[in-house]
């Protein structure tokens, strides 16, 4: 019998937050008390110590490339699987800009997959809206819906043509999906290497407006309140944005929204040296829109906390601006740039990276959930005191390309489970 007991942490879950050891024996949680150590139910149970550390249902990730199949030098599903692990993450959803497209059964199957084989975290595959994410086709929503598929998004690039996009909500309505904008007027972007203002106006670079991303917000809003279908918008990164989306959910309509910790913690100004570290999509912008972001997290406007992990090879990250491919890391730096940036609870926090996300993934069947007798454990212990600094060489990332070396990060994953099976260990992955 495989058992875990969980012993002298704070539990943080959907119903609150209190002091208890948990049993997990067989994939599920089997009690959740104070003192379970004394009790000779836990008999025999391998004690993981969780003293001064919160226990919290598994982190789930909204958006993840895990760059396989296509680019297997920057990341692989396993690689990319370690990296959620020793974040926190038990769940992510893979993005579908890899080569070829998640835009069929095939590759999604594969995807799904190779995440089981690695068995490090709960991989599920998203599919894009377009055919080779060409924004000209449809994907047959249907069979990919049947397939498992949740979240449809041409992620990479957003779907510029506005009667696709409506046809796309059609079609979404009766199916239980959810179309995922990567909000970028195309038009309005070219050739930008950073956010449009002062400063790149002072480095002599080109400029990515807020406008870009604004405009598609708004038009996807209102493609949402004709059609009644449910938007999630990614990577949301201006004040603008925050604001949209404020009075779209103020207006009742089916639309959610993500920051990444990214968003949240840094600014324009890191372009000053012209390293393509910071180079990212949407940009970094300003201190304004860093704490409108902020505020839209705390306020609840926004619901999650996704990562947008993009590993980049580092010889591409080397290359000049204009060349070097958009992009960082964050599977591993989420919960500690998390809970270093964002005035907001440890358990409100935790809700934008595990259940909140859940809900939206269509994973809250199985992740984050209530640590309660019954439930599946799928579980994050992290420190939410300890402050430290990212080592890029330790990374399970295959790529290095974080853009958090020099940044104090507060709150560390110690241990992680899937399923009732260690996946890291006092921050050492398993397998
Ligand atoms: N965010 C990025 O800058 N890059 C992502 C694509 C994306 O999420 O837009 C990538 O795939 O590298
Ligand atoms: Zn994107």
């Amino acid at each position: 019998m495989n058992q875990y007991l969980i012993q002298g942490g704070t539990v943080i879950d959907p119903t609150g937050e209190r002091r208890a050891d948990v049993l997990v024996r067989d994939g599920v949680v089997a009690a959740v008390d104070e003192h379970l150590g004394e009790s000779p139910d836990a008999g025999g149970a391998t004690v993981i110590d969780a003293a001064g550390c919160v226990v919290s249902p598994g982190f789930v990730d909204l958006h993840t490339h895990l760059r396989e199949p296509g680019k297997e030098e920057a990341e692989t599903i396993e690689t990319g699987s370690r990296a959620a692990a020793k974040g926190g993450y038990t769940c992510v959803v893979a993005m579908p800009n890899t080569d070829p497209t998640q835009d069929c059964v095939s590759v999604v199957e594969f995807v799904r997959k190779q995440g089981e084989a690695a068995g490090l975290c709960d991989v599920r595959p998203s599919g894009s809206i377009t055919v080779g994410r060409a924004g000209t086709q449809l994907t047959p929503f249907a069979e990919l819906a049947e397939a498992g598929v949740r979240i449809f998004t041409d992620d990479g690039s957003g779907v510029q043509d506005p009667l696709l996009m409506r046809r796309a909500f059609e079609y979404a309505l009766d199916l239980d999906i959810v179309l995922a904008q990567h909000c970028e007027v195309a038009r309005l972007t070219e050739g930008a290497v950073m956010h449009e203002g002062h400063c790149c106006s002072t480095f002599g670079l080109p400029g990515w407006p807020s406008i870009a991303e604004e405009l598609m917000v708004y038009r996807d809003i209102e493609l949402v309140r004709l059609t009644g279908a449910p938007v999630h918008i990614l990577h949301l990164s201006t004040a603008g944005s925050v604001e949209l989306v404020r009075r779209a959910k103020a207006d009742g309509l089916p639309v959610t929204a993500e920051a990444t910790p990214h968003h949240i913690s840094l600014t324009d100004e890191l372009l000053a040296g012209y390293s393509a570290l910071y180079k990212v999509n949407p940009p970094l912008r300003t201190m304004a829109d860093v704490e409108a972001v902020r505020g839209g997290l705390a306020d609840g406007t926004i619901d999650a906390i996704a990562t947008d992990h993009a590993p980049h090879a580092p010889e591409t990250k080397e290359q000049p601006l204009d060349q070097a491919p958009p992009g960082m890391l964050g599977l591993e730096t989420a919960l500690g740039v998390g809970l270093a940036s964002l005035e907001m609870s440890v358990a409100e926090v935790v809700a934008a990276l595990s259940w909140k996300p859940a809900a939206i993934a269509g994973v809250a069947d199985t992740h984050g959930r209530p640590i309660a007798p019954g439930e599946p454990a799928n579980l994050t212990i992290f420190d939410p005191n300890e402050t430290w600094e990212v080592i890029p060489a330790t990374l399970a990332s295959k790529s290095k390309n974080t853009p958090f070396v020099g940044v104090e990060l507060k709150g560390k994953t110690k241990h992680t489970l899937l399923h009732g099976a260690p996946t890291v260990l006092d921050g050492n992955p398993q397998r």
